[in-house]
């Protein structure tokens, strides 16, 4: 991986706000398909989106909990190069999906506090990457996406058996802290680059990727 901080800008709705994404630089695009989200799209939706992707940037699709037959739908419509499950997918779960869907797969894992970090060792030797966010509080409308962040201590230096991202309330104010802290190579975002949920402000999209990727990270790759 090289030395700059690779960004994932997730929860794109509108195809200027892609553009902005890849002018920027970011390495990945995010595309939410959970109806209750803000950031929700359709298959034809992010299909036009995902069409307006460049080669080297990478399109990913969230999903939470969805059953083969929707996947397998997905998967046919839109031209994807990932699937982020931010579900309660189990490790098996991500092995039979990385199989049959012939795709990389980030998995989101919640972390609130010393507890849920073994979870992370777990998924870390079953998937492609590993997506390291706040776990949301129990009465929250959503598994992500809700602007909250975790206590980065929690993971300061720690290492997988594969890539990850860090996730969970970062903005272009506090990413260059984050990254500090952790030691992590890769951020995605999603609120803290809105106006108002599921508007992404592409100003606000150019200052996150910019702070990001001149943040200097001190820990060994
Ligand atoms: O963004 C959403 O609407 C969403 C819905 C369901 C699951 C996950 C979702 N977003 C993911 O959560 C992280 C953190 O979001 P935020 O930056 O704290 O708002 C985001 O990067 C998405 O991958």
């Amino acid at each position: 991986m090289s030395d700059a901080v690779h960004v994932k800008i997730c929860g794109l709705t509108d195809p200027d706000n892609v553009q902005a994404a890849v002018a920027a630089g970011a390495r990945y695009v995010g595309f939410v398909f959970f109806p209750k989200s803000p950031r929700n799209v359709t298959f034809a939706q992010a299909r036009a989106l995902a069409l307006c992707v460049p080669e080297g940037v990478a399109k990913v699709a969230l999903t939470v909990d969805a059953d083969d037959d929707m996947l397998h739908a997905l998967t046919q419509e839109v031209p994807l190069d990932m699937l982020q499950l931010h579900g309660h997918e189990t490790p098996a779960r991500v092995t039979a999906l990385r199989q049959r869907f012939g795709l990389p797969v980030m998995k989101a894992v919640g972390v609130a506090g010393p507890e849920d970090l073994a979870a992370l060792d777990a998924y870390g030797k079953v998937a492609d990457q590993l997506l390291v966010d706040a776990k949301p509080s129990a009465d929250a409308m959503l598994p992500g996406g809700n602007g909250l962040s975790f206590d980065w201590r929690l993971i300061a230096g720690r290492r997988w058996a594969c890539p990850w991202m860090l996730a969970g309330g970062l903005d272009a104010e506090n990413v260059a802290a984050a990254i500090r802290l952790t030691g992590a190579r890769q951020v995605d975002v999603s609120s803290g680059v809105e106006i108002a949920p599921g508007k992404k402000d592409a100003a606000r999209i150019n200052a996150f990727i910019s702070a990001a990727q001149s943040a200097t990270n001190t820990f060994p790759v």
